[in-house]
Formats: C-alpha cells, sequence, structure tokens
C-alpha cells in the first residue's frame, strides 16, 4: 500500500491585503525524511510553513500533514509535532529552562530535558529570560522545544540563523539522529550549505511559486560549467550587457555584486581569453576567477536571479 506523504501541499495560495505571498504551490514530503525549502526573502516559505504548522488556514487548495488537516484537526496533530517557536511576548519573561520544562510537560513522552539542555548547550543560559537570550541561544533553546516532545514531523523555519559553527553543527548532527529515529523534518534554510549536507530532497520556490524541485545531486548534476568573476573596485555601468555580448548567446552572464558576475555555460579557453580580453577593455582587474562544476549556490542564482540573502 502506497505510504501517505508526511506532508502535502496542493495548490496553495495565500494573500496578504493584495499582495500574493504563495502562488498555487504543491510540495509533498516523504516520511522520515528531511526537506529543504529554499527561496529568496519574500519567496513564501515561512508562510508556507505556517500553513502547515495550523498558524493560518489555506485561502486556496489544500494542507496535509500525517494526513490531517493542520487547522480543523489541531488538536489531533498538534502533539504530533514539532515547531520551532520564535520569540513572542508571550515568553519574554520566562526563563529558558522553565521554559523548556514547561513545553515537555505538555507532551506524553518527552525526551529528557536535561541531556536535550546540554547538548544544545542550554543550561548555562537556563536562568536567563527569554527576552535576555542572545539571537543564537534563542535559536537553539526553540529547536529544543520543538524536538522535546518526540514529535513525528519537525518544522524549522532557519534553524541555525545566528548561531555560531559549534551550535550549527550540534544542530546538524541532532536534526539528522531524528531523521534516523524516523521523524520528517521539514526546513527553511538560506545556507547552501545547510541544505546540501542535510536535505534529502531540495524544493526551491519564488515568488510563492515551485521553481525546481528534486535531491541536491539532481539540482546540481548535468548544467553548464561556471566561472566565478570578481574584480577589485566595482564594474562600470552596464558591464554584465557588454560582457554578455562579446562572450555570446551560449554563455549567461549574471551579475552577483557590484564586484562580482556568474558566467554560465562552457568554461573553455575562448571563454576565459574573451573574460580576460573584456576585463583588459574595461579596464577591470580581476582578483579572482573561480571555474567550476555549479554548485546549489549557482543553481539558486541561476534560478532566481538572486544572490543568497545574507544574515
Ligand atoms: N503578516 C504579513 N502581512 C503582510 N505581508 C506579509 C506578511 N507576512 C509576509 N508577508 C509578505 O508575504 C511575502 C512572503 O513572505 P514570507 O515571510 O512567507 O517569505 P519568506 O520566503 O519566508 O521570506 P524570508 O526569507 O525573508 O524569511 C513577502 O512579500 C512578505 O513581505
Amino acid at each position: 500500500m502506497p505510504t501517505i506523504p508526511a506532508v502535502e501541499v496542493s495548490g496553495l495560495v495565500m494573500r496578504y491585503g493584495d499582495k500574493v505571498a504563495v502562488d498555487g504551490l504543491d510540495l509533498a514530503v516523504a516520511e522520515h525524511t528531511i526537506t529543504a525549502v529554499l527561496g529568496p526573502n519574500g519567496a513564501g516559505k515561512t508562510t508556507t510553513l505556517e500553513t502547515c504548522e495550523g498558524y493560518r488556514r489555506p485561502q486556496q487548495g489544500a494542507v496535509r500533514v500525517l494526513g490531517l488537516d493542520p487547522t480543523a484537526d489541531q488538536r489531533a496533530l498538534l502533539p504530533r509535532i514539532g515547531v520551532m517557536l520564535q520569540g513572542s511576548g508571550a515568553w519574554s519573561g520566562v526563563r529558558a529552562m522553565e521554559m523548556l520544562r514547561h513545553i515537555a510537560r505538555l507532551h506524553a513522552h518527552p525526551l529528557d530535558v536535561d541531556l536535550l539542555a546540554d547538548r544544545l548547550g542550554l543550561h548555562d543560559c537556563g536562568r536567563t529570560p527569554y527576552r535576555r537570550l542572545s539571537g543564537g541561544q534563542q535559536q537553539r533553546l526553540g529547536l529544543a522545544t520543538a524536538v522535546v516532545g518526540r514529535p513525528e514531523v519537525v518544522f524549522v523555519d532557519e534553524p541555525t540563523a545566528g548561531m555560531d559553527p559549534l551550535a550549527r553543527r550540534t544542530t546538524w548532527e541532532l536534526l539528522e539522529e531524528l531523521r534516523a529515529d524516523g521523524v520528517t523534518v521539514v526546513l527553511t534554510t538560506h545556507y547552501m550549505d545547510e541544505a546540501e549536507r542535510l536535505a534529502d530532497q531540495i524544493h526551491i520556490i519564488d515568488q510563492g511559486r515551485m521553481i525546481a524541485s528534486g535531491t541536491p545531486a539532481d539540482l546540481t548534476r548535468g548544467g553548464t560549467a561556471t566561472i566565478r568573476l570578481v574584480v577589485t573596485k566595482p564594474f562600470p555601468p552596464g558591464a554584465p550587457a557588454s560582457l554578455q555580448e562579446a562572450l555570446g548567446p551560449q554563455v549567461s552572464v549574471t551579475p552577483i555584486s557590484d564586484v562580482s558576475l556568474l558566467i554560465a555555460g562552457p568554461a573553455d579557453s575562448t571563454t576565459l581569453a574573451t573574460v580576460a580580453g573584456w576585463c583588459e577593455l574595461q579596464g577591470v582587474l580581476p582578483e579572482s576567477l573561480n571555474l567550476g562544476q555549479r554548485n546549489l549556490e549557482d543553481v539558486f542564482l541561476e534560478l532566481t536571479g538572486k544572490d543568497l540573502p545574507r544574515d
């Protein structure tokens, strides 16, 4: 018998006034996997997650989590899902460990709170009121609150934003262990290394629509080689168009910033010679010229035309 997806979004449309935030989105998440939802700022990721979590009712289309409707079946679903709490007024004066213990008590079979707190380095700030926690500490506490109830599905919105490298690594390991224990994880992230390391499936959305889906390998496979050109001072006006003209239609030139460009296409000696000659003509000095197969960051850039949002 075919298994139902852990999360299924069909034809979801969500608006804020006239603004269409989610525009007919379809998305299915298989059980026991980690799925990453990527997209530029404002793509509709958080709105989609909040609809799956039952905070918002679909305006059009449908959402099912573990086969249930997140708003109509909220009582049945809530004990089975984990959501990373973001800072809210209600918790502002509550101490970190009190908050975690309180949330653990709401669940029938919570994880060992002290072990989890040790794991995520929360004991050091256990007596600190929520509003006084650093951004990274709030993130770690939010993650602990999401997983303490042994959920079947965990939704985490930018789980490692603002975390130091050690906390990021611990978070990745925790999410991987959850998957190994049969939990389904849905996360949003702006970090391509995070998506590449963790995700079984990646969905890239832009302007509320799905623009690409697949495994990290599917998304980066084949395609074209890329050259990243970084120069020492800003390009003169019209530089991307003039380089595009010099290189011809086989190659696509995408500006990344005022000092960097992505050149996708056959990265052969002709292309390299043309780029070098163009730099000389424009009077710009290359700082670096990196040649390689495209990675997830290049795919994101090619598909969305936008560089990665930086925290
Ligand atoms: N409460 C709200 N009221 C009005 N507009 C909103 C509201 N929440 C989100 N939006 C708008 O809806 C669109 C989608 O926002 P959403 O937060 O879902 O995107 P996102 O992909 O999570 O973005 P980010 O990566 O910046 O967190 C954006 O244009 C945003 O400005």
